[in-house]
């Protein structure tokens, strides 16, 4: 920030999901801050680029850098990302805080109010996420699973709107609870048949380091943070890290803290449906006291976890890493992302 009394700019994509989201995290800051807190626009190469699909472009990473750049270069001071859309890998300089997550489980969004069960033999659902695809194969592995692209709206149409072609969609019921749009939603689906994305539900609120220091956006940050949600987030997060996986992993992650307990249960799965490995793991927080300690062993509890996965031939089930192919040009190189259905704008 340049003096302390300006308002702080919040970047945000252009998307209704990123400006409700980034709109939801302004009014908490101003409200912690006492001051005003502007929305600024940062379009990114994804923004600009609609034709491309999402892969060529590196995935919604391109989304999460041009926000971040923008953080760097000082265009704004403040950036709000779906967690889940966020590489695991923590960039130098910048800091990540993690408020209160809405419900991390997906959502089915079917025609009549179906659910997954009620679903006609060979029903049409979409989903852009081999995790998702994976996991509803393992399911009801009779249903015709589409690879579907486009904002939610967009989505929602084609099992909704008027001209709908497919029975039902899977999206996560965060983003729809966010936009007001829970309505559409005809079933929760049970993290144990469906294995939400690592870091699914959660924001990511992310400032300069050297703003956190000493200044009212410390305040405001430690506010934010939620313990259960970064101890939750933390666990996920460091499953998807220790299996060095990508975008396009079909890997669920879903932990919890009940009653000083984290519990987190990992899967990965057969894109096909026809396999999948499943660990869970208990971490007892209540002599874990300092902060620091808490999250080191959340961490290494994912890390259990993931091993665990691995012991029982995860990486035979499915690639892990994303099996890019090579840059045409001499574009840079881009970091695979931890999220698992990229949201066009
Ligand atoms: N990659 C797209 C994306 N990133 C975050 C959300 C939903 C909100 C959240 O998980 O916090 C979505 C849409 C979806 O998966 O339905």
């Amino acid at each position: 920030m340049s003096t302390p009394t300006a308002p702080l700019r919040l970047g945000t994509r252009a998307s209704a999901l990123a400006t409700t989201q980034s709109s939801m995290i302004a009014r908490r800051l101003t409200e912690l801050l006492g001051h005003p807190v502007e929305l600024v626009h940062i379009r990114s190469e994804g923004d600009i680029d609609r034709t491309s699909s999402l892969a060529s472009l590196g995935g919604t990473g391109v989304f999460v850098t041009a926000l971040r750049e923008a953080l760097v270069d000082g265009r704004c001071d403040v950036a709000v990302h779906s967690l889940k859309d966020l590489p695991t890998g923590q960039p130098e300089g910048l800091t990540v805080v993690t408020p209160e997550r809405e419900d991390p489980r997906d959502a089915l969004c079917a025609r009549d109010g179906m659910t997954l069960d009620d679903l006609p033999r060979g029903g049409r659902v979409g989903t852009g996420s081999p995790r998702r695809a994976a996991q509803l194969r393992a399911a009801r592995p009779d249903l015709d699973v589409v690879d579907i692209r486009g904002n939610v709206e967009t989505r929602l149409a084609r099992a909704l709107g008027p001209e709908a072609d497919l029975d039902a969609v899977v999206l996560a019921y965060a983003g729809l609870s966010r936009l007001g749009r829970t309505e559409v939603v005809s079933q929760v689906l049970d993290p144990t048949v469906v294995a939400p994305a690592p870091g699914q539900g959660a924001l990511a609120v992310e400032a300069r380091t050297a703003d956190l220091d000493a200044t009212d956006l410390a305040a405001a940050f430690a506010a934010l943070d939620h313990r259960a949600t970064r101890l939750s987030v933390l666990a996920e997060r460091s499953v998807l890290a220790r299996l060095e996986a990508g975008c396009a992993a079909p890997i669920g992650a879903y932990a919890r803290v009940e009653e000083d307990e984290l519990t987190l249960s990992a899967v990965v799965a057969k894109v096909d449906g026809s396999e999948q490995i499943v660990h869970t793991a208990r971490l007892d927080l209540g002599h874990e006291l300092a902060a620091a300690a808490a999250d080191e062993a959340a961490l290494a509890l994912g890390v259990r976890v993931a091993e665990a996965l691995l012991t029982d031939g995860a990486a035979r089930l499915a690639p892990l890493s994303d099996a890019a192919p090579a840059p045409a040009s001499s574009e840079p190189e881009r970091t695979p992302t931890g999220t698992d259905d990229p949201e066009v704008p």
